[in-house]
């Protein structure tokens, strides 16, 4: 399905640098270039909320999982949500949460999308009657190709840093030539990423979208509005 999509997005004939002509961020229609999407994830407050949207991040997540710095209660989220506008995506990020956790979350607050960050299956994710997206943490070359084949419902694969003690939020890169360039669903690139880096990240991965949460904070688990700022620019500027 993302395949054929983008194959009627991709003039014919066309190479486009860096990446698979179909499932790059850099597809091109008669229109121009699609430019890469962002989701700014972990927000705890209403005034980073407000900066993200005021920027044009294209998708906001809250994490529903309790050891994280950015862990916040449903009720939290409700409230942080309300401000959110028509076409801004709310996402819910879960790490191996119980089936009743995810619809307690459903219950209280409209996501559009969840992330499942943790070793969940295919079966486990579909079951909620809403889109979702599966994250991969990267280890090893082939690990990305067989979650393509293992997720195939999903509607994208999140690339992570793996790390032996934590499932996410690491602010730690990963070797990006393990990410193949030939793609079966959109690639979200995430791991380390600042404005430092994405520029680069941008150009050598093409994702479909990039997510940050540790490379837009002042200290763990608080973000910095200048920092989000600048990041959300840079992914327009490239
Ligand atoms: O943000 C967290 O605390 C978190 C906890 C558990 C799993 C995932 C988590 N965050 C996601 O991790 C990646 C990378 O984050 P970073 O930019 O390297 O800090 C990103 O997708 C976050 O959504």
């Amino acid at each position: 399905m993302w395949a054929r999509l983008c194959q009627t997005l991709v003039q014919p004939g066309r190479k486009h640098p860096g990446g698979s002509d179909a499932h790059s961020s850099e597809a091109k229609t008669d229109a121009g270039v699609m430019s890469t999407r962002v989701k700014i994830c972990g927000l705890t407050r209403a005034e980073d909320v407000h900066a993200c949207v005021s920027q044009g991040a294209d998708a906001l997540g809250f994490v529903f999982y309790g050891p994280s710095p950015r862990a916040v209660t449903p009720e939290q989220a409700e409230r942080l949500a309300r401000d959110i506008p028509a076409f801004v995506s709310v996402v819910g990020l879960f790490v191996n949460p119980t089936e009743a956790e995810v619809r307690e979350v459903l219950g209280r607050l409209p996501l559009d999308l969840l992330q499942f960050h943790g070793d969940e299956s295919a079966e486990f994710c579909n079951q909620f009657g809403r889109r979702w997206i599966k994250a991969v943490r990267v280890r090893h070359a082939g690990q990305i190709e067989q979650a393509f084949k293992g997720y195939s419902r999903a509607s994208g694969l999140l690339v992570d840093a793996w790390d032996p003690d934590r499932y996410g939020g690491t602010g730690q890169q990963f070797n990006w030539d393990l990410i193949p360039p030939e793609r079966a669903l959109p690639l979200i690139l995430a791991g380390g990423l600042s404005s430092d880096n994405v520029a680069g990240a941008i150009g050598k991965v093409r994702p479909w979208a990039v997510d940050v949460s540790g490379g837009v904070e002042k200290n763990k688990g608080i973000k910095d509005i200048e920092k989000i700022c600048d990041f959300i620019k840079e992914v327009h500027r490239v």
